[in-house]
């Protein structure tokens, strides 16, 4: 069993704004102080990765006393030898510590560093991870807030997973996690083997922190870290509280986005874990199996009152005697609703077959089970299919047709969607067809099963049929994505646009939005137009002045975009920290002099390389300058990353299920589609 700490030291909470898309699509500035990476011996290149992730400077101390306010702005090295002379001195307000902790080297981490530390990034070696430790920075330092996305969407669901042990997990997790918003690890399932052949009777937190790291490594969704108690249908003892405080604090300095907290814990360990949350939210987790519990009644508004107090989402979850108790529980959901417009939101399910008609109900975190796991987590669980089944049989999702509108004459785009709407048992259907003549999107549009549309080729925003636009659609002035709202009479048509958020999920998925701030790019294009949504993603990144080849840029995202009009304007500009090509396949390597120029030479910035390219050019090329970036040392995307990124967020736009990238890379072979 694991070792008890004798001291809890708190995570400062993070400054108030922390949202990771505020002022709609910017990125937030987060947590400013100092960061410190405490390294293990041998390990200073995670320093080196964690200052080149953030594109920040770096430099080694000996001590947190030598950090001081010159330091902002730079990313501290201290070995974790000397790191406990005074890390419980340490300024908190200047600095925020990082215990970075390799697995695998046959320590578990030093226990006083780690419950000393605000957080703890557990890594391998062999493979190294680059986008885990991108995703831990840039949430925990709350940059990014995933939270924020997934309260506004219409119905979120989260994968119970049950293994005894995730790896068992990890070659079947893209199929697993298709039309999940987050992953759940049971760790009070989790069963660590001792060496005389038993199982722990709890499992260490050293090997809880492991397999949190394993799932985090192979999966972009946010995690759900949960420690059921005995009573409520889990493994977890109840004899010592303070164990729960113990895990889950370490959760969130583990940085999982989730934290289960049951709400039978005393109110001082709940308040505590609410307090030190960070950016990691909690659901405070209800659980009845008494069969005696009754939605109409004060008992159960008093839970939701206790709830809320500690919570960022309610959860109540109860066994029932008659199917009208799902009515009960839907009359409750709607009372919660109206008497608290600000939230939290309430995820409310009845457990066992008798309840199930309420699973399909629920939209807020709507727990699902797969047929891969070893078991269901809870009596009465069903698989996302299975609940759009329910769905559509009780009228509450109607077949529709989903259009892609383009000039595609290949199959495997219609083979790829049908293979979503299979694994999510949506009843729709995917066509592709041609975008021949004038008008005809519109055509589509009338027709009396239209469901949505993506356009492979972006239509001006301008469209009298499509009377709503998206922030993203109306900026860039194009629109990729029709969307479907409201029924009969009240449909209405969205115009919206995917492909910014595809080339901004590429660009900060080995680097953290911070990286972009206020420093240079270059895009390169054939017309402004192409180029728009590049501009949005890198202007939603806070970059600084974008340099221009091939075009100018026109109307409200021309602010700060110059063109480049000779060599000699090319030399005098600052090291860019990215790239990006919309030039077709054959002019594409004209990216290439500039990809060496600026490996070479231009004015180096303090802030370290941070060489980002992105060839957004589909189709065969007389040179390939991706294998040049690569040459160079520039961290390189393809057409297939941005596009399969572009899919994760199309899917979500027109039918409100999230498909994992991997899932969509998966699924799409080599080449996308
Ligand atoms: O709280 C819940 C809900 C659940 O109990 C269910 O009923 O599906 C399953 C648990 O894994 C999860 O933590």
């Amino acid at each position: 069993m694991a070792t008890k700490q004798q001291q809890f030291v708190p995570t400062p909470s993070s400054p108030a704004n922390t949202s990771g898309i505020i002022n709609r699509s910017k990125a937030a500035a987060g947590d400013t102080r100092i960061v410190v990476i405490i390294f293990g011996q041998g390990q200073e290149r995670i320093v080196t990765t964690f200052a080149d992730v953030l594109g920040k400077p770096y430099r080694f101390a000996s001590s947190f006393s030598s950090v001081g306010s010159e330091d902002h702005g730079t990313v501290i090295g201290i070995a974790a030898g000397d790191a406990k002379g005074d890390i419980v001195s340490r300024d908190r307000a200047l600095m925020i510590a990082i215990n970075a902790h390799c697995v695998g080297l046959g320590m578990p981490p030093d226990l006083d560093l780690s419950a000393a530390s605000d957080y703890e990034f557990l890594y391998t070696e062999a493979p190294f991870f680059r986008r885990d430790l991108s995703r831990f920075i840039s949430f925990t330092l709350g940059q990014i807030s995933p939270h924020e996305a997934l309260i506004k969407k219409a119905r979120t669901y989260f994968i119970s997973t049950t293994f005894p042990d995730v790896r068992t997990a990890l070659s079947n997790l893209d199929i697993l996690s298709v039309g999940s918003d987050a992953v759940e690890i049971r760790v009070d399932l989790l069963k660590e083997p001792l060496t005389d052949g038993t199982f722990n009777s709890v499992p260490s937190l050293s090997y809880v922190g492991e397999q949190v790291m394993l799932l985090r490594q192979r999966t972009e969704l946010p995690i759900i870290f949960t420690t059921r108690c005995t009573r409520e249908n889990g493994r977890f003892p109840m004899d010592d509280p303070d164990l729960y405080y113990e895990y889950l604090y370490r959760a969130i300095q583990w940085g999982c986005e989730y934290v289960d907290v049951e709400i039978w814990l005393r109110e001082d360990i709940r308040r505590r874990l609410f307090e030190q949350r960070g950016n990691s939210r909690i659901i405070s987790a209800f659980h009845d199996f008494s069969g005696t519990f009754k939605w109409p009644s004060p008992q159960a508004q008093a839970i939701f009152a206790d709830s809320r107090r500690y919570g960022d989402i309610v959860k109540m979850i109860t066994i029932i005697n008659s199917v009208s108790e799902n009515y009960e529980l839907e009359y409750f959901r709607s009372q919660i609703k109206a008497n608290n417009p600000d939230g939290p939101p309430l995820s409310a399910v009845n457990m066992d077959q008798l309840g199930q008609l309420s699973r399909a109900l629920n939209t807020v975190f709507s727990p699902i089970t797969h047929p891969l796991l070893p078991i269901v987590a809870a009596p009465g669980q069903l698989s996302a299919a299975e609940i759009n089944g329910a769905l559509s049989t009780m009228g509450q999702l109607p077949k529709k047709n989903i259009y892609g509108i383009g000039s595609f004459r290949s199959t495997p785009q219609v083979a790829f969607f049908e293979k979503c709407f299979n694994e999510l048992g949506l009843p729709h259907n995917f066509m592709s067809v041609d975008r021949a003549v004038k008008g005809s999107v519109e055509t589509f549009c009338l027709q009396h099963e239209f469901g949505g549309a993506y356009l492979s080729s972006p239509l001006s925003a301008d469209q009298p049929y499509i009377p709503e636009l998206s922030d993203a659609a109306k900026t860039i002035g194009s629109i990729d994505t029709i969307v479907v709202r409201g029924e009969g009479a009240n449909t209405t048509f969205i115009g919206d646009n995917a492909t910014w958020k595809g080339i901004r999920s590429t660009l900060t998925r080995d680097f953290a939005p911070s990286a972009y701030k206020d420093r240079a790019a270059i895009i390169l294009s054939s017309s402004g137009d192409d180029a728009a949504s590049i501009i949005f993603a890198l202007r939603s990144l806070n970059i600084g002045k974008i340099y221009t080849v091939g075009f100018k840029a026109h109307g409200p995202l021309a602010f700060d975009v110059e063109p480049f009009t000779s060599i000699e304007s090319v030399q005098r500009v600052e090291h860019p920290f990215a790239i990006i090509s919309a030039l077709p396949p054959l002019k594409s390597h004209l990216a290439q002099p500039l990809l060496r120029h600026f490996s070479h030479t231009g004015r180096p910035s303090p802030c370290g390389q941070g060489k980002v390219f992105m060839d957004l050019a589909n189709g065969p090329r007389s040179t390939d300058p991706l294998a040049v970036a690569e040459q160079c040392g520039w961290t390189s995307y393809g057409v297939a990353d941005a596009t399969a990124f572009t899919t994760v967020e199309t899917l979500r736009l027109l039918v409100g299920q999230n498909v994992p990238y991997s899932f969509v890379r998966l699924a799409s072979g080599r080449g996308l589609y």
